[in-house]
């Protein structure tokens, strides 16, 4: 059997030392699709962040494995992206391949061939030399797709990728991400559709800041585990404490 290729052990994530998340545990198997479902503020972002390395206290382990940075592709929520930036298309997709090219290296023939065909691959074919600025929010979630499919991770991590995105530009997306699965690279998504995730995504994390379940989508999307996790979220207090460590029999 293959090593798990992430895996977190009591993850804990605290913001101004209250915890987002707390105690997740469980891993990501190499050439897995995995949705991260749970309700608003369940901390499902947090838990993104904390796996890209970009938050400082994160305690537990998170085990990438053989991973480099570079393996991992990352779209934040639309929310934190900045596209008020005078860049175009092409060179919002050459971005995917800067580890390739390098800060001042030229991009050569066959990465410009690759951009242009992961525009194809979005349906944004002649988009080239559009100012992202003047994208609608669909076809400049096109766009970061077509990053990413140049970015050639084994990892690919979403977050939240069709939210305010309509239906056939989702359809398209999925598409993409059914293309990832199968070529085994790993995919993790943060998803609010369960339709969505019980259509496309076998494994579901469940988060109400700790993990109600992590397995098969249909055993972890049931009636009771919704209901428990809604719960567990609404219930949360915004200003707890990290737990004690727990008290060990006999100590
Ligand atoms: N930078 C931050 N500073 C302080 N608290 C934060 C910060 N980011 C998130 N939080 C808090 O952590 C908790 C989890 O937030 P997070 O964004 O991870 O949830 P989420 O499940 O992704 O929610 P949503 O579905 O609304 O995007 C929330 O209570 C949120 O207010």
């Amino acid at each position: 059997m293959s090593m798990p290729m992430i895996t977190l052990d009591n993850v804990t994530v605290t913001y101004n030392r209250h915890p987002a998340v707390h105690h997740v545990s469980g891993c990501f198997e190499p050439g897995s699709l995995t949705a991260i479902a749970g309700s608003n503020g369940a901390g499902k972002s947090t838990l993104l962040k904390a796996m890209m390395g970009e938050l400082s206290s994160v305690e537990g382990t998170i085990d990438r494995g053989d991973l480099l940075v570079r393996d991992f592709g990352y779209l934040p929520q639309a929310a934190d992206i900045d596209r008020h930036f005078p860049l175009s298309v092409a060179d919002t997709v050459m971005l995917g391949a800067w580890r390739e090219v390098g800060a001042f290296g030229g991009a050569t023939r066959a990465v410009v061939d690759r951009a242009r065909q992961a525009l194809v691959a979005v349906g944004l074919a002649g988009f080239e030399k559009r100012d992202i600025g003047s994208l609608s929010v669909g076809q400049f979630q096109r766009v970061l797709f077509a990053r990413l499919l140049l970015q050639d991770a084994k990892v690919i991590i979403l977050d939240e990728p069709f939210t305010a995105i309509d239906a056939r530009t989702t359809h398209d997306l999925l598409a993409i991400i059914r293309r990832w699965h199968q070529e085994a690279r790993t995919v993790i998504a943060v998803l609010h559709d369960f339709d969505q995730v019980r259509a496309y995504f076998p494994q579901t994390l469940l988060l109400a800041r700790k993990v109600i379940g992590w397995g098969p989508t249909e055993e972890v999307l049931t009636k009771e585990n919704l209901l428990h996790a809604k719960a567990m979220t609404e219930d949360w207090d915004d200003q707890a404490g990290v737990c004690e460590a727990p008290v060990l029999e006999g100590s």
